[in-house]
């Protein structure tokens, strides 16, 4: 439930996050879209404008080609400037002008006046003319080309033209966009002002070549397309992914509920079962003492692995039942172990599950029964259990009392994954069990060694006896007699193996070992041969 609570708070953070990203990129997105648009329709009309010049230089090049005549402006002169203005829709007329004053043109019907007003218009810079001015049915733009020669091209071009080109923008997109030429400013909405109208809402602009502007302003509504399209797309996305997480969770912790299910119900139904392994003192390599450990077999004669259901049990509250169950049957079992006085019989335990005082007193109970065998009652704790300081004088109260009714505490795995080298001072330990992590590297990795020296040190200058787990081989063994370790368990000696196993061959194989340097396996072999007596192999 916390695990979920902690996954949807996690998801709504990143949701958030993520949004709060997304309204900046929409933002980001709107000024990008803008000033490519403006540029876009920039480079429209600049290519428009191009196409203008063009054909203004090609009727500058035609009209000095004319001069030698003495009556240059005739009239198949003027049909050829107004063919010349037709070839390009949107051109509506191409004059010539030596200086300021008219030479040529291909207006049609353009009295001389007409064309001084224009002029005149031109050269307050001004250069949109309405229909009128012109004697046109649509007003015109007018280009101003000037040559070195003393010799000038107007060019008029249709106003439409550039306010069809501003129209064609989508107006649920942009509020309106504009095209400032020189002091005129046409918009897309068809009208033509001199000022550049108020721009509300975001807008962006490029210029054309030559002087001219385009602006494009943003809609109300352009901002919330882009978080529609983009926040509303992620967040679906988003929301879909959290619901595939949450389905998973469900899912897992429905797996995990059904796994505790059947494991409560193999601990009522007393399936799982104490085996039993054999530690040695080192170097004679006498039995000194057996750990406990649980084993659930499955009907198909495989078991569930350990670490697995144990993390489950101490997970879901069963462990307290679970180690009742395994107290109980180690108890039934202490006639078949056949164990010599002062053995220990370790059981592991999580310190947290001492607090428990039902459990303690049953503890207590086995301590009891134990001593009564003349055994030495062990509990082996795991150092990943402790976890805050603040525990540490409850735990150091429940290990006094412990030790109080003659049972010895035992720190477990230590150098392994979880250690801490605090809890060595913090809480006090008769022994501690080096975890076998690093016996692979015997004989093969020299900084393993180094390492495993350092942590034998450790336990050595505290003066804390040791016994060292998962030895497999006679080189691993050496290497813990070379350096005096006290104690230790492992395949090499012999595998965990349940009662029935320990009373026929490995509890005689065990309690006969001392004095030999041969695998317990051999001994085991030997005996399964010979059933009466249980030899030292050599
Ligand atoms: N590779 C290798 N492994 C070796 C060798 N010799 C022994 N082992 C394995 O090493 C583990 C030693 O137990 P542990 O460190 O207390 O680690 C135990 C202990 O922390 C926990 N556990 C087992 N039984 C109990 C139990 O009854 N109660 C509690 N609370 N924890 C238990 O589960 C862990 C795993 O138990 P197991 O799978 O039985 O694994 C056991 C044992 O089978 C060896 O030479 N090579």
């Amino acid at each position: 439930m916390k695990r979920r609570l902690l996954l949807i708070l996690a998801a709504v953070g990143a949701i958030a996050a993520t949004n709060a990203g997304l309204f900046l990129f929409a933002q980001r997105s709107v000024q990008h879209e803008l000033d490519s648009t403006a540029a876009t329709l920039a480079k429209r009309v600049a290519s428009v404008q191009g196409r203008a010049r063009a054909l203004a230089d090609d009727a500058h090049r035609r009209w000095l080609a004319q001069q030698p005549q003495t009556n240059p402006c005739d009239d198949a002169f003027t049909a050829s400037l107004r063919h010349l203005a037709d070839s390009v829709p949107y051109v509506k007329g191409i004059s010539l002008l030596q200086g300021a004053t008219l030479a040529c043109t291909s207006l049609p019907d353009v009295a001389q006046e007409q064309v001084d007003r224009m002029l005149g218009r031109l050269l307050v810079g001004d250069n949109y003319l309405p229909a009128s001015a012109l004697n046109f049915n649509s007003p015109g733009l007018v280009q101003y080309y000037p040559y070195a020669d003393g010799f000038n091209v107007l060019s008029v071009l249709q106003a439409e033209y550039f306010l069809d080109l501003l129209g064609t923008q989508d107006p649920a997109r942009y509020r309106q966009v504009v095209l400032r030429v020189k002091s005129t400013y046409l918009r897309s909405d068809r009208q033509v002002g001199p000022h550049l109208p108020v721009l509300a809402h975001e807008w962006g602009s490029a210029a054309v070549p030559g002087g001219a502007q385009v602006y494009v302003e943003a809609s109300g509504t352009l901002w919330w397309q882009y978080v529609r399209d983009s926040v509303v797309t992620w967040n679906l996305i988003a929301a879909g992914v959290l619901w595939m997480l949450l389905g998973l969770c469900r899912r897992l912790t429905s797996n995990e509920r059904a796994f505790d299910r059947v494991l409560r119900k193999a601990v009522a139904g007393r399936v799982i079962v104490p085996y039993y392994q054999p530690l040695f003192d080192l170097p004679g390599q006498g039995l000194s003492g057996v750990e406990i450990l649980a084993r659930w077999p499955l009907p198909d004669g495989r078991f569930v692995p350990p670490d697995v259901f144990i993390a489950r049990a101490e997970k879901s509250g069963v462990i307290g039942d679970l180690t009742r169950l395994l107290i109980g049957r180690v108890i039934d079992d202490l006639p078949a172990l056949r164990l010599p006085p002062g053995t220990r019989l370790a059981l592991n335990l999580p310190p947290e599950l001492l607090a428990d005082e039902a459990l303690f007193a049953y503890i207590e109970h086995w301590g009891h029964t134990l001593q009564a065998h003349r055994l030495q009652p062990v509990i082996e704790v795991t150092e990943r259990s402790f976890v805050t300081i603040a525990q540490t004088d409850k735990i150091n109260d429940v290990f006094g009392r412990l030790r109080d009714h003659g049972i010895e505490v035992a720190l477990d795995d230590f150098g392994a994954e979880y250690s801490s080298l605090g809890y060595l001072h913090r809480f006090r330990f008769d022994y501690v069990k080096i975890d076998g992590l690093f016996l692979d590297g015997i004989g093969k990795r020299r900084e393993v060694e180094r390492v495993l020296d350092g942590v034998l040190n450790i336990a050595s200058s505290l003066e804390l006896k040791v016994v060292v787990e998962k030895v497999e081989t006679p080189v691993q063994l050496a290497y813990l007699n070379d350096r005096k370790v006290g104690a230790a368990q492992g395949y090499y000696f012999g595998r965990p193996v349940s009662i029935d196993v320990w009373r026929t061959e490995a509890g005689g194989c065990a309690r006969h070992r001392g004095g030999c340097d041969h695998s317990v396996a051999e001994c085991e072999q030997e005996r399964a041969i010979n059933e009466a007596s249980f030899p030292c192999p050599r």
